[in-house]
């Protein structure tokens, strides 16, 4: 059997809608749910390796994708979300009671990636959310205890996914974080 990376992958990365226009969220507890809305499709869907995104028990990977944040509505149970790290660059708005982050915030607003709430689409029941792109943060699973010799077979069952697995952002977003910078310090005109 294939390595397990993420049970909404491990079968094939699922195509999103190209009209599908949002959904809801919902945490892992039982009863008195937290519940997000989001209007909006998401973008940038992407696994993540690193330790700071949520990942359901047993999963090496995050899936997680962008949204504008105003399109972001806790609906139900908001009283129940704690911000994990306040000092984090993403605050991540978890689930007291299961843990589950429902969504992660920027607050700061020179951060390139200001204006863009993170959000986990498993946690909807909806169909037709953006498919993942890529594999970010790839080398961080080791720092969780995956042995560095079963890298090799993570990186080639990432590929075969179709999701080309990244140490740190794809391309296209680390130039956007650079061009930012760029423009920030004088070096591109803004
Ligand atoms: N190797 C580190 C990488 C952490 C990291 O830089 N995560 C990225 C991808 S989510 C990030 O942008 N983090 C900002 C944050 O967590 O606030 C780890 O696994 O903890
Ligand atoms: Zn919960
Ligand atoms: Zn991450």
């Amino acid at each position: 059997m294939a390595i397990a990376l993420h049970p909404s992958i491990d079968h094939g990365v699922k195509p999103g809608s190209s009209t599908f226009a949002g959904g809801t969220l919902r945490c892992h507890c039982p009863s008195h749910q937290v519940v997000v809305r989001v209007d909006s499709q998401t973008a940038h869907n992407h696994a993540c390796g690193c330790s700071k995104c949520w990942k359901p028990a047993g999963a090496k990977f995050s899936i997680v994708a962008v949204v504008p944040r105003d399109k972001v509505h806790v609906v139900e149970n908001g009283n129940k979300l704690h911000i994990v790290d306040h000092n984090a660059v993403i605050q991540r708005h978890a689930c007291r009671e299961c843990g589950v982050h429902m969504f992660g915030r920027i607050e700061n607003k020179d951060h390139p990636f200001y204006g863009l709430d993170f959000v986990h689409t498993e946690l909807s029941s909806d169909q037709g959310w953006s498919a993942p792109e890529f594999a970010a943060f790839v080398s961080s699973v080791i720092e969780q205890g995956t042995p560095p010799s079963e890298m090799g077979a993570i990186r080639a069952r990432l590929k075969e996914l179709g999701l080309e697995p990244y140490d740190c952002l794809s391309p296209p977003l680390m130039d956007a974080i650079a061009t930012h910078v760029a423009k920030a310090n004088g070096k591109l005109a803004a």
